[in-house]
C-alpha cells in the first residue's frame, strides 16, 4: 500500500470514529458512551504521538481534594494566566486582591527547557454514586497535560516535579492561615471527620511590635528561622522536625502575643489545644495526627490545664512573682475551668501528654512547633519541660525601657520625647507589665495627645512605685516583729498574722 493511501485510510477511519463519537455522546446512555470512549482511545493511541496526563480534582470516592490538582491549579494560575484568554476570578487570601485561574475548557502552553507542553482545564459530568444525592450528576474537574512522546523523560522526571514544587510554594504563599481549636464550644456536625474547627488567622502581632529586649528578640527570631530551614539537618540527625517552646512569665507580659508573632513570622497555622476538652490519651493522639505541618500547636496555661503540675501543692514553693497571688490564681483558674464543665471528664495523663510531645506519633507531619505557656514555671513537672521536649525556655518579664520604647512607637508613633527620661528612671524601679504600659499609652479620647498619654503612664508608674514601697515596708516590719517575738519556729503562722495586722495599722497611721 502506498504511503498516501495509508494516510487516506487512517484519516477516513479517524473521521468515522469522530462521527460515531459525536452521535454517541448525544444519544447513548452514559455506560455505552464510556465503553466506546475506552476503545476509541485505544485505537487513537496507536497513531497519536502525544502523551496525556490527567490531574483530577477528586480521586475515586475520596472526600479530600487532590493535592496534585491544587498544585497544578496554583502553578498555572501564576505561570500561564497571562496567556489564557478566559479566566476565573476568585477572592485572594486577605479578601482584597483577586486570584486569576484558567476558566473551564481553556488551553494554554508552557515552555520547559525548550520543551513545549499544553495544559487544558476540563470538566465532565458523571452520575453521582450516592443514592441520597439530590443531583443526578456531578461535575468532575481535571487538568490535562499533553506533550510529545519524545519528551516523556523530561516531563515525567523533571517538569512535573518542578510544577508540583512551585505549585505547592505558591499555595503556601497565597493560603489563608488558620486558627484551629478543639474547644467543645463548637458543635461538630455528625458528618465532620475532624475534631478541629477553624477560623481564618488574622492576628496583627509581629516581632517588630513586641516589647522586649532587642537582643532577646533577635535570638528568638534566629532560632525560629533556623528551625524552619533545618529539614535536612533534622533528617540527618534522625530527629523529628519539631521544636518545643516554653513561654513563661506573669500575666500580661506577652506570651500569647508572642505565639501570634511566631505564627506570622513563619507563616504557620495555629492549633490552640484545649487540653481540658480532650477526653483521653487516644483522643489526644487523634488530634495530633490531624494537625498539618507548618503549624504551631499551643497549650496555654499548661499549669491549670489538668493535674499535670506535680509539685503544685508542695509547701514553701517560691515563685518568680507574688506567690500568694499565684496560688490564688491557679485555684481560681482551675475552678473556672471546672465550672465550664469540661475539666472533670478529661482522662489525659502526664504520660499521654509526654507521648503527644515526643512519642512516635509526634513525628508525623513534621515542621511543627509545640508551645506551652504558663505563669508558674516552677510548678510544672520537670519531665514535661526538660530540654528535648521543651527545647527553648523563654521568660517574658516586666516592661523595660527598651520595651517601653517599642510600645511608644507602636501606640504613639514616638521615638523620643522630653518625658522619656522620667519614664526611664521610673520603669527601672517598678514592676509593670507591657500590657499595663500599653493600656496607659492608649489614647482614651480624641483629645488625648502623646503628652497626655505619657503623663498617664508616669502617674501609673508613680502609683506602682508607691505600692511597691508600701509592700516592701510592710514585709520589712513584719520580719522585724516576728524576730522580736522570737517565735517564728514555734508558732510562726499565728504570730505572723498578728504582726501583719499590727503593721498594717501602723502603715495606715503612717500615711
Ligand atoms: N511584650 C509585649 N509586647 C507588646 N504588647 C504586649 C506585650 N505584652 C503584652 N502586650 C499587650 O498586652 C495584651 C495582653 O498580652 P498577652 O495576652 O500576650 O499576655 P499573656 O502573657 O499571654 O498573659 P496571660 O498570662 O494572662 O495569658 C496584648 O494584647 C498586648 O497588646
Ligand atoms: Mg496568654
Amino acid at each position: 500500500m502506498k504511503m498516501s493511501e495509508m494516510w487516506a485510510t487512517m484519516g477516513s477511519t479517524l473521521a468515522s470514529f469522530m462521527f460515531l463519537w459525536t452521535i454517541m455522546r448525544q444519544y447513548c446512555p452514559y455506560g455505552v458512551q464510556r465503553f466506546f470512549e475506552k476503545y476509541t482511545h485505544r485505537i487513537m493511541s496507536y497513531f497519536y504521538p502525544y502523551i496525556r496526563i490527567s490531574f483530577h480534582e477528586y480521586m475515586g470516592d475520596r472526600l479530600k481534594r487532590s493535592e496534585a490538582y491544587a498544585a497544578v491549579e496554583a502553578y498555572l494560575s501564576a505561570n500561564t494566566s497571562k496567556s489564557a484568554k478566559r479566566l476565573k476570578a476568585e477572592m485572594g487570601k486577605d479578601s482584597s486582591n483577586l486570584v486569576l485561574t484558567m476558566d473551564e475548557y481553556e488551553r494554554v502552553t508552557d515552555d520547559y527547557d525548550g520543551v513545549k507542553v499544553w495544559w487544558v482545564s476540563n470538566k465532565v459530568m458523571s452520575p453521582t454514586r450516592s443514592p441520597m444525592s439530590y443531583y443526578p450528576e456531578q461535575e468532575k474537574r481535571f487538568y490535562k497535560l499533553t506533550f510529545h512522546s519524545k519528551n516523556r523523560d523530561t516531563i515525567t522526571e523533571s517538569y512535573l516535579k518542578h510544577v508540583m514544587r512551585e505549585g505547592k510554594e505558591i499555595r503556601l504563599r497565597n493560603r489563608q492561615r488558620k486558627l484551629y481549636t478543639n474547644s467543645p464550644g463548637y458543635k461538630w456536625p455528625s458528618y465532620k471527620q475532624t475534631m478541629w474547627s477553624h477560623i481564618v488567622f488574622e492576628h496583627p502581632a509581629t516581632f517588630d511590635t513586641m516589647a522586649m529586649e532587642p537582643e532577646k528578640k533577635k535570638e528568638i527570631i534566629e532560632d525560629l528561622v533556623t528551625f524552619s530551614k533545618s529539614k535536612d539537618f533534622y533528617a540527618r540527625i534522625g530527629k523529628a522536625w519539631k521544636r518545643g517552646y516554653l513561654l513563661y512569665g506573669p500575666p500580661g507580659t506577652g506570651k500569647s502575643t508572642m505565639i501570634a508573632a511566631m505564627a506570622n513570622l513563619l507563616a504557620y497555622d495555629v492549633y490552640d489545644l484545649e487540653l481540658t476538652a480532650v477526653k483521653d490519651n487516644t483522643e489526644l493522639r487523634k488530634l495530633l495526627i490531624e494537625t498539618t505541618s507548618k503549624s504551631i500547636i499551643v497549650i496555654e496555661d499548661i499549669d491549670c490545664s489538668l493535674d499535670l503540675t506535680g509539685q503544685r501543692k508542695k509547701k514553701g514553693d517560691k515563685s518568680s512573682w507574688d506567690e500568694d497571688e499565684a496560688e490564688k490564681d491557679v485555684i481560681g483558674r482551675k475552678e473556672a475551668k471546672e465550672e465550664g464543665g469540661s475539666s472533670g471528664c478529661s482522662k489525659v495523663t502526664l504520660s499521654g501528654l509526654l507521648n503527644f510531645i515526643d512519642g512516635i506519633w509526634s513525628a508525623c507531619g513534621g515542621e511543627r512547633l509545640i508551645v506551652f505557656t504558663t505563669n508558674y514555671v516552677e510548678k510544672l513537672d520537670p519531665a514535661l519541660i526538660r530540654r528535648g521536649r521543651m527545647d527553648k525556655h523563654i521568660q517574658l518579664s516586666y516592661c523595660t525601657f527598651d520595651g517601653f520604647k517599642v510600645l511608644a512607637n507602636n501606640y504613639l508613633k514616638l521615638e523620643t520625647h522630653p518625658l522619656f527620661d522620667t519614664i526611664e528612671s521610673l520603669i527601672g524601679e517598678v514592676k509593670i507589665t507591657p500590657a499595663d504600659v500599653a493600656e496607659n499609652l492608649m489614647p482614651k479620647s480624641p483629645l488625648d495627645d502623646p503628652h497626655k498619654c505619657l503623663s498617664n503612664l508616669i502617674e501609673a508608674l508613680e502609683e506602682a512605685a508607691k505600692a511597691e514601697e508600701m509592700k516592701q515596708r510592710s514585709s520589712h516590719i513584719k520580719e522585724e516583729l516576728l524576730q522580736q517575738n522570737g517565735s517564728i519556729k514555734e508558732n510562726g503562722e499565728l504570730h505572723g498574722d498578728k504582726a501583719m495586722n499590727q503593721c498594717q495599722i501602723w502603715l495606715v497611721n503612717d500615711t
